[in-house]
């Protein structure tokens, strides 16, 4: 047998055992197949490793670390590297040879030469599979030209709408959210990063002001709003809405603002803007159909995967400007890339130029710090970070600060609160813990409580639909008071685990009848998009009566400021909600979050997921843990994801930390 085939049941057999995932095994023979003779080994093992990568969210294999520190790069025990290098024989000892050996392969394309449609890329030390290397090109080129494609403003007429929009503030500045609206208003794109309640929402609605105040035909401004899931889009719209009506109070008639707000639409899900067509990534808007828009808005940036935000940028027509508001600190998207993370990485320094600050002063009144004019790409001109909470000033605010950078002592003594108070720890806690916070919560009629009472008050069957409505959306409305959040899906301490014991104590307490797949009030969190029924991943909704055949349950989602249902048994790809992962949360908040962290150090701890689960509780937050140690180590874990979108938006920077 040859080396290579003899390597290639290596992979099959690291696939059974589960230390490499199937799916790079199975894309290394692929590669085998379109080889002529003998594949090299290297390619082989670059390929298994590409697709092990990818599944952990990567958009390619870092040839540099993988010569130099493989271990550090698949999160592998040193046995498991060695190993796996045993089986390969000699392997290249540096990102150079690496690179030679990769390059004279048939099957990979160098970026620079003609394409041949071979499956993988290879981009200097970087190696793609194809799609990924595409969609990267296209945010690259997309960002950085539309950054540096200038608007025509005044930048006295913006100095003087945003002097009418902001009060000076108190405590000195620089304001930074009306320097996001003034850079904001000059190119075609920027971002709007800061922790919540930063006024994100507050600062993209004095924006929208700014250009409907500066637009020669305000009435014919396009304006679109959309985030990644539906429930994000929600909230974005009713922010959005609540701050134009108070700007709108404010401006009285120099801005007919209301009238204008009003011709604002319903936030979409990028899903549904696009025009997402099922199981396939094609969209209905593309670079040859691109969306009927002027100025686009998209929240929850942080969550969106580097194939969707391809398709969102190549779908945009030039002339339009877009608007990414997110998170830069917050896990980044299931799927890979981290896009918002990467786009913001200098984001805390600043890195403007001097014209950046010419202009700020003379569009904005704001000076820019000295330190922060260290100069940087376009991108960085077009890239503002807010830094001042206006919701998180207690404990929550601390500790969310504290494991943001990393502060593992800092972190404990936040969390170390009173159980009545805004943070709480149960160290060495157990999953019954979490029960009884669901089931009593902290305080009276806390946890689910209101949730259960509101489910009893159901109107009788036959009332009008109105009537009806209004309990549904109480009951959604009540649910959102508390939520069990998880890092992990297996075991005790996993979604599944604890959303059983719960509907196994739920029944026993005679609260709820749990019996059976569906029961009245059973939560769910839809699994996969449905474009018949029109749910889609993430959608979370409840199992109610139908307002009419009372014996009969609909889920019952929130639609705007009203709700739709869908027949039960037409939802086969749900799962219940009492508790959920911090990933499928991302974009939701709740008064009171309580999050349970594994016994077990697992891959899926990191920094950014603590400081997501934390940054979901509106009032109070619980950690539940049972070993005191996995906290600290949870935040000195920074999540990592290779890409190549920062080198070649020329905001290289420093190295990630691990
Ligand atoms: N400059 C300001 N002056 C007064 N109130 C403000 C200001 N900025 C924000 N706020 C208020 O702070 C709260 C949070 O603002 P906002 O919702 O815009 O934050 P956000 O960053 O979008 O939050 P999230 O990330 O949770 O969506 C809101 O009640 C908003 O009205």
């Amino acid at each position: 047998m040859s080396t290579a085939a003899a390597f290639r049941q290596h992979l099959d057999a690291c696939a059974e055992e589960g230390s490499l995932r199937r799916l790079g095994s199975s894309f290394a023979h692929f590669i085998a197949t379109l080889h002529d003779g003998p594949t090299p080994v290297p390619l082989l093992l670059a390929c298994a490793l590409l697709c092990e990568l990818e599944g952990r969210g990567h958009s390619c294999l870092d040839l540099r670390e993988l010569a130099d520190d493989p271990c550090r790069l698949l999160t592998w025990p040193i046995e498991q590297w060695e190993r796996l290098a045993l089986a390969a024989g000699t392997l290249p000892d540096c990102a150079a040879a690496w690179q030679h050996a990769l390059a004279s392969c048939s099957q990979v394309r160098l970026a620079h030469e003609d394409d041949r449609h071979q499956p993988l890329v290879l981009d200097g030390d970087r190696l793609y599979l194809r799609r990924y290397w595409t969609d990267e090109t296209l945010v690259a080129g997309a960002v950085a030209a539309r950054a540096a494609k200038p608007r025509d403003v005044d930048p006295d007429a913006v100095r003087r709408w945003l002097d009418q929009m902001f009060d000076p503030l108190v405590d000195g500045g620089p304001d930074w959210q009306k320097i996001a609206c003034g850079v904001a208003v000059r190119s075609h794109f920027s971002i709007v990063t800061g922790g919540p309640g930063t006024g994100k929402t507050y600062t993209v609605a004095r924006l929208l002001a700014l250009l409907f105040a500066l637009a020669e035909d305000p009435e014919r401004l396009r304006i679109a709003l959309a985030a990644p899931t539906g429930k994000a889009a929600t909230r974005l719209k009713q922010s959005i809405d609540d701050a134009l009506a108070g700007l709108a109070a404010r401006l009285g008639d120099s801005l007919p603002l209301a009238h204008l707000a009003g011709r604002i639409g319903a936030a979409l899900t990028l899903h549904s803007l696009l025009g997402a067509r099922p199981d396939t990534r094609a969209t209905r808007h593309h670079a040859g159909n691109p969306l009927d828009v002027d100025v686009l808005i998209v929240d929850e940036a942080s969550m969106i995967h580097l194939g969707m935000m391809a398709s969102l940028l190549d779908a945009l027509p030039p002339q339009a400007m877009v608007i990414l508001l997110g998170d830069k600190d917050q896990l980044a998207s299931v799927e890979a890339g981290a896009v918002l993370g990467d786009l913001c990485h200098r984001a805390q320094e600043g890195c403007y130029t001097a014209a950046t600050a010419a202009y700020v002063a003379r569009a904005c009144g704001e000076s820019i710090p000295a330190d922060m004019l260290c100069g940087g790409s376009e991108l960085a001109q077009q890239t503002v970070m807010l830094r001042k909470s206006r919701r998180f000033d207690g404990s929550i605010g601390v500790l969310a600060g504290a494991v943001n950078s990393g502060d593992v002592e800092g972190a404990r003594r936040a969390l170390k609160g009173a159980p009545s108070a805004e943070v709480h720890w149960l160290e060495r806690g157990r999953p019954d813990d979490l029960l009884r916070l669901a089931l009593e919560g902290r305080e009276a009629a806390g946890g689910f409580g209101a949730y259960l009472s509101r489910l009893k008050s159901h109107p009788v069957p036959g009332t009008d639909f109105a009537a009806h409505a209004a309990w549904v959306r109480d009951v959604l409305h009540a649910f959102d008071q508390f939520r069990i959040l998880c890092a992990v899906r297996e075991g005790d301490w996993g979604v599944a685990g604890i959303n059983r014991m719960l509907e196994r104590a739920l029944d026993d307490e005679g609260l709820l009848r749990c019996r059976g797949e569906w029961y009245l009030g059973r939560p769910v969190m839809v699994t996969r998009n449905d474009h018949a029924t029109g749910v889609f991943n993430g959608d979370v909704g409840i199992a109610l009566p139908d307002p009419v055949r009372g014996d009969s349950l609909r889920v019952w989602f929130p639609h705007g400021a009203t709700v739709r249902s869908v027949l039960a048994s037409r939802l086969p790809h749900v799962e219940t909600a009492f508790a959920m992962t911090v990933h499928k949360v991302q974009g939701s908040e709740f008064q009171h979050a309580a999050m349970a962290l594994p016994p077990l150090r697992n891959g899926m701890l990191s920094r950014e997921l603590v400081y997501t689960g934390i940054t979901r509780a509106r009032e109070r937050f619980t950690l539940v843990s049972p070993e005191p140690g996995i906290f600290g180590d949870a935040i000195l874990k920074r999540t990592r994801r290779a890409s190549g979108l920062r080198a070649r938006l020329g905001d290289e920077g420093v190295a990630l930390e691990n």
